[in-house]
Order: C-alpha cells, then sequence, then structure tokens
C-alpha cells in the first residue's frame, strides 16, 4: 500500500480497522485464512429481508450459507453439537431474516421464544470462521455473523484471518504517544493527558499523569476502563465514577502516579452492548450471564495496550489500585512488575449492590 508518505508501516492493521467500518455500516466484506477458505461475511444484528437477499445472491450458488455463534450464545439456545466455537447454522427455510437478527439480539429472547429445531454444521470451524466473530467483536458489534463461501470477492474488501487474530496485539504494540498537555483537575491540580495512538488511526487510549512520578520506583498506577454511563453521568448501576474520581484523589494524595483511560468500554463489548447486557440485567441475569446471553466471554477487556503504555511512559513497575486479579496478571504476563496490589473499593448502593457481589462472587474480585 503507497501513500504520499510512503508504505504504511501497519497495513495489516489499516486493513481491519477498514473491515470494521464497513460491517458496522451493514456492508460485507471478505475474510481469508491461510487454509485457502475465502468468506464473505456480514453482521447477523443487521440482517432484514432485503439485505439477506442481496447477501446469497452475492455470494452465489454453492456458497453454503450458514449463520456463525459464539459457543456462549449457542448454549443459551441449547444448539448441539458444540464441535467447535464458533458453530455454524445452515440457512435453511427456518432462518429468515427476523429469526437471524434474534438469534444474534438476545435482549428480546423472553418476549419472543426461539422456536427451533435449529441444525448445526457437524464440523469443525474453520480459521476464517473464527476470525470473522473476532472482526465483529472488534467492531463493537454482536457476535453473530452471516458468512458464504466467496468464489468471488471482486469489490469487497480483503482481510486476513491472521491480521484479525493478531490485532489486539499488533494494535497494543503500535501505540505511540501523539500528544501531551497539562490539564489542572479539581482533585489534582498538577496532571498532564498524554494521548496514544497507533500509527494507522485505530483505537487511541489516554494516561492521566499525576504530579511528577519517579521513574526509581514502582508508580502508583490505576487502570480504568472507560464507562459513559458511570464516569460521564455518574450512573449507581457501577461503581465507574466514583472509582475513577476516587483514584484520581488517592494518586494525588499519595504524590503522584498514573491513571490509564483506556478505550474499553463495557469491559470491551462497547457501549451498545452493554446496555443490551443492562436490559438482560433488568430481566434477572447477572452482569456474567448477560454478557454469555449476547455472545461474549464475561471480560473481553486485554490489557497489553496498559502495558505499553506503561512502558511508553518510563515505568515497568507498579503498585496497582484493583479488586481485579485479573488486571494484575494482565499486566504481568505483558512484562510489567506488579509490586503490590492495592484495593480499591467504595461502598455499594442499592443499584450496584448485586453487580458488585456478583464480581466478587464470580470474577474473583477481592472486595
Ligand atoms: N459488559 C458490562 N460491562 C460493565 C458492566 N458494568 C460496568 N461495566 C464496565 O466495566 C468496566 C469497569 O471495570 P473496572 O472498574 O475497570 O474494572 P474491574 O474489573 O471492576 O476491576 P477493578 O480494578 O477492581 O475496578 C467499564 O468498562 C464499564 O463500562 C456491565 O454490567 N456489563
Ligand atoms: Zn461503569
Amino acid at each position: 500500500m503507497s501513500s504520499p508518505f510512503g508504505s504504511a508501516p501497519s497495513s495489516a492493521l489499516v486493513a481491519v480497522d477498514r473491515a470494521v467500518s464497513e460491517l458496522r455500516r451493514g456492508l460485507s466484506v471478505a475474510v481469508s485464512d491461510p487454509g485457502g477458505n475465502v468468506l464473505h461475511l456480514t453482521a447477523a444484528e443487521y440482517a432484514t429481508a432485503e439485505r439477506l437477499a442481496g447477501f446469497v445472491a452475492a455470494a452465489g450458488a454453492s456458497a453454503a450459507p450458514r449463520l456463525l455463534l459464539t459457543n456462549r450464545r449457542a448454549a443459551t439456545l441449547k444448539l448441539r453439537p458444540l464441535v467447535g466455537d464458533p458453530v455454524a447454522l445452515p440457512l435453511d427455510a427456518h432462518l429468515d431474516a427476523a429469526t437471524i437478527a434474534s438469534l444474534a439480539d438476545p435482549t428480546a429472547d423472553l418476549d419472543n421464544p426461539l422456536r427451533g429445531p435449529f441444525a448445526v454444521l457437524r464440523r469443525a470451524p474453520m480459521a476464517a470462521e473464527f476470525a470473522a466473530v473476532k472482526l465483529l467483536k472488534l467492531a463493537r458489534l454482536l457476535p453473530a455473523a452471516l458468512v458464504a463461501t466467496a468464489a468471488d470477492t471482486q469489490g469487497l474488501l480483503c482481510v486476513d484471518a491472521d491480521a484479525i487474530t493478531a490485532y489486539d496485539d499488533q494494535a497494543a504494540r503500535a501505540l505511540r504517544i501523539v500528544s501531551d498537555a497539562r490539564v489542572p483537575l479539581a482533585d489534582a491540580e498538577v496532571a498532564r493527558i498524554i494521548a496514544f495512538r497507533p500509527p494507522d488511526g485505530g483505537i487511541e487510549h489516554l494516561a492521566i499523569v499525576i504530579g511528577e512520578p519517579t521513574r526509581r520506583e514502582p508508580v502508583l498506577a490505576r487502570l480504568h476502563s472507560e464507562c459513559f454511563t458511570g464516569d460521564l453521568l455518574g450512573s449507581l448501576r457501577c461503581d465507574c465514577g466514583e472509582q475513577l474520581r476516587g483514584a484520581i484523589r488517592t494518586i494525588a494524595a499519595a504524590g503522584g502516579g498514573v491513571l490509564l483511560y483506556l478505550a474499553q468500554e463495557g469491559r470491551g463489548i462497547g457501549l451498545v452492548n452493554k446496555l443490551k447486557a443492562y436490559r438482560l440485567q433488568d430481566q434477572g441475569f447477572d452482569t456474567v450471564e448477560a454478557n454469555e446471553r449476547l455472545g461474549f466471554d464475561p471480560d473481553e477487556r486485554v490489557f497489553r495496550p496498559a502495558a505499553e503504555m506503561l512502558r511508553l511512559l518510563g515505568f515497568d513497575a507498579v503498585r496497582l489500585l484493583t479488586n481485579n486479579p485479573e488486571k494484575v496478571s494482565g499486566l504481568v504476563a505483558s512484562g510489567i512488575n506488579v509490586v503490590e496490589r492495592v484495593p480499591h473499593a467504595f461502598p455499594a448502593n442499592n443499584h450496584n449492590e448485586f453487580y458488585l457481589a456478583t464480581k466478587k462472587a464470580k470474577s474473583g474480585h477481592l472486595l
């Protein structure tokens, strides 16, 4: 790929980011794997009769169109056999567009119980099928994919399955500091905000450096995953707003440190999907079950970007403000020395009591 600035350093990242934009628009892309499989792919949640007919026609005869669902979603639907993740449901007369959209989006499951039986293909998934679902997750869409074997990919953006599976690591490794400004905060007057971006314009993260922490000792650090509802609106469904402001106050009182503000809304599923998870929680499911019913893992975050950001700031050892052992192990696995875990809990309210209890019971939170 050439440009006036020379060849792009990370064309694999660029291809994945472009494919993400296409899928979010309800368009199709092609995914190819090293085994020679080439798939047409589009997001199942956008299925309408017209789009489905267009997708099947574009893929051509002998394309074996199918719906891919994660094992998490398939388990909720009691689909068998689970021969690998994802599972594939051949598009037959049972699977009209409305059924496909409801299989993708469980928020109406209770109002509109799905009537099977749905057939499942008895074969292990292809690498391209696995990558197709991962690409939808990167697009912050529901992880349900309409795919068909592609004879002709003309006019479609093509992306390698390997580039999709390697995306999280590559994007983390590519992060660079692109901006740095002094921003006095109400609770920490000496503060800077430092912005990180991969050179291809992928997902940006921020660091808030409070005071002037030395690099000679482990730094007091907090990894905070973005939460629009808690951080900005003061939602009482979670503890994020209090944890955010509490971390700034604690770090300032300790004389300095760093808060990483990570673009991982909804534990990595995105804001729209988090709102769907909230609907499921209002139907009686807990925060972990809600993610699983949507087809996601309970926590989709990776902490490699945080580790790279700390390194770029010159910190390789931290005292980590968290109750979540996965954050500790995630940083350690990415080469950061976590010398201490500093508890970071706040009193519960009527609305988040069950959420906090679930994190303790199911996600190993040390509260
Ligand atoms: N999917 C989902 N995400 C949620 C829910 N409630 C809060 N979140 C997200 O959870 C993330 C906040 O988690 P954190 O406080 O960083 O981390 P933690 O795993 O609780 O660990 P701590 O460091 O102990 O706070 C934010 O991205 C929120 O948007 C929920 O019910 N469902
Ligand atoms: Zn929150």
